[in-house]
């Protein structure tokens, strides 16, 4: 199939109408992003594979459209293709401006999706920025490839993170709209979200399969065959530990034991879980040196992934996993230990927060608290409570 094949095929709207079918808006990022079309920097849409950045290029490039910019300006090219396997972008490029005779002195806009495919992306990337007059959006699913070569493009470059839906998300995919406050039906709606969790496919569709072929794909080909590990059987069980230990610090040492490898294997292994952004980890509120030397705490990406691997048994778990999803990029976060006391969550400016679901903040906890010099303290044990969240 030659080069030009390939990109009618991705760019539909070159030859005809254009339409979404079946999109949900997801106001709070298309808004975001907006903000950013206008500007010159390289903008980078991160996150874990399956939560929709495809779909978010796609609704910009919608609005482009409606806002009058000619389809024939706007270039969108997955970059994982096998058929551009061999192509760099600059080809890519070459081959776009040979079919539109563009000269280039339009602006452009160009959608580079799974862009870390391309080795030296980065370079590539600098070319295209310094030579034309052109706004880049490009995505990936890693984000360690992201960071160690973003400083080719210091200052030029906005990366936003994609993060699973979330509850008021995902009452809109849902189609459910509660008319009056009804706090119990909401809580009851919150069980289904802990079950189903925000990855879109799945909230739409739910199935176990989806969420376990999803995480045994991202082991496979992002972890596994990227990082040339033979045994995938071994990552599977860390990612089930990971699962099991949600919410609490983790120790290195411990897993490296169970699973008979080196606390070096084990602390690499963790890592490659972190930049396929399957887990999160929330380091300790403190000193340079202890928050570097205490272990971190542990979060699922998603509730309905830490579901399947870890059932209903513990909904308070979910909780505070989701609050730390709704306080991760927001703010800057950490959990308080002092005195074998913890605090959930304090965040950089110093608001604790602490969740509490269906419960009351016990009294050597209380004491922490009360004792902290904070802006701002709160306690959250309701899915109404969430709401306070919303102000910070
Ligand atoms: N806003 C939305 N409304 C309806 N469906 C959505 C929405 N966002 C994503 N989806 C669905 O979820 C699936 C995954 O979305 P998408 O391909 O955009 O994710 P992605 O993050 O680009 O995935 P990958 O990293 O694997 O390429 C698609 O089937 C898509 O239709």
């Amino acid at each position: 199939m030659h080069m030009k094949d390939i990109l009618y095929q991705y760019n539909p709207w070159w030859e005809e109408d254009f339409a979404l079918k079946d999109i949900f808006p997801r106001e709070k990022y298309i808004n975001l992003l907006t903000e950013n079309l206008g500007n010159d920097n390289v903008l980078f849409l991160t996150g874990l594979r399956r939560v929709g950045k495809t779909t978010l290029m796609k609704i910009l490039i919608k609005k482009l459209i409606d806002a009058g910019i000619e389809s024939k300006f706007i270039l969108y090219v997955s970059v994982d293709d096998y058929l551009l396997k061999n192509k760099n972008l600059l080809e890519i490029i070459e081959e776009y401006k040979k079919i539109h005779r563009l000269t280039f002195d339009h602006k452009l806009y160009v959608f580079f999706d799974e862009i870390t495919y391309q080795k030296d992306y980065f370079h590539q990337l600098k070319t295209l920025y310094d030579k034309y007059s052109i706004k880049i959006v490009a995505t990936s699913s890693s984000s360690s490839l992201l960071k160690d070569k973003k400083a080719f493009l210091t200052g030029r470059s906005i990366t936003i993170e994609v993060k699973p839906l979330d509850f008021p998300e995902y009452m809109v995919f849902k189609d459910i709209n509660l008319k009056k406050r009804d706090s119990a039906l909401e809580e009851e709606y919150f069980k289904d979200y802990i079950r189903d969790g925000g990855l879109p496919e799945n909230v739409l569709n739910p199935n176990r399969e989806y969420l376990m072929n999803l995480v045994d794909d991202i082991i496979q080909k992002d972890i596994t065959a990227f990082h040339g590990i033979k045994n995938h059987q071994i990552m599977r069980d860390y990612f089930t530990l990971l699962m099991e230990r949600g919410g609490k610090q983790l120790s290195i040492n411990k897993i490296a034991n169970i699973l008979h490898i080196s606390p070096d294997t084990s602390r690499r292994y963790l890592y490659y879980f972190e930049e396929t952004f399957l887990i999160h980890l929330l380091p300790r509120w403190g000193k340079t040196n202890e928050k570097i030397l205490s272990s971190k705490k542990i979060y699922a990406c998603d509730l309905g992934i830490k579901y399947l691997f870890t059932g209903d048994r513990d909904l308070r778990s979910y909780f505070e996993n989701y609050i730390y999803l709704q306080l991760r990029n927001k703010k800057e976060v950490f959990y308080l230990y002092e005195d074998g006391n913890e605090i959930d969550f304090i965040t950089s400016d110093t608001i604790l927060i602490e969740a509490k679901y269906n419960a009351e903040i016990s009294g050597k906890q209380k004491a922490l608290f009360d004792r902290m010099n904070a802006k701002k303290k709160l306690v959250i044990n309701s899915v109404d409570g969430l709401k306070l969240l919303a102000g910070l």
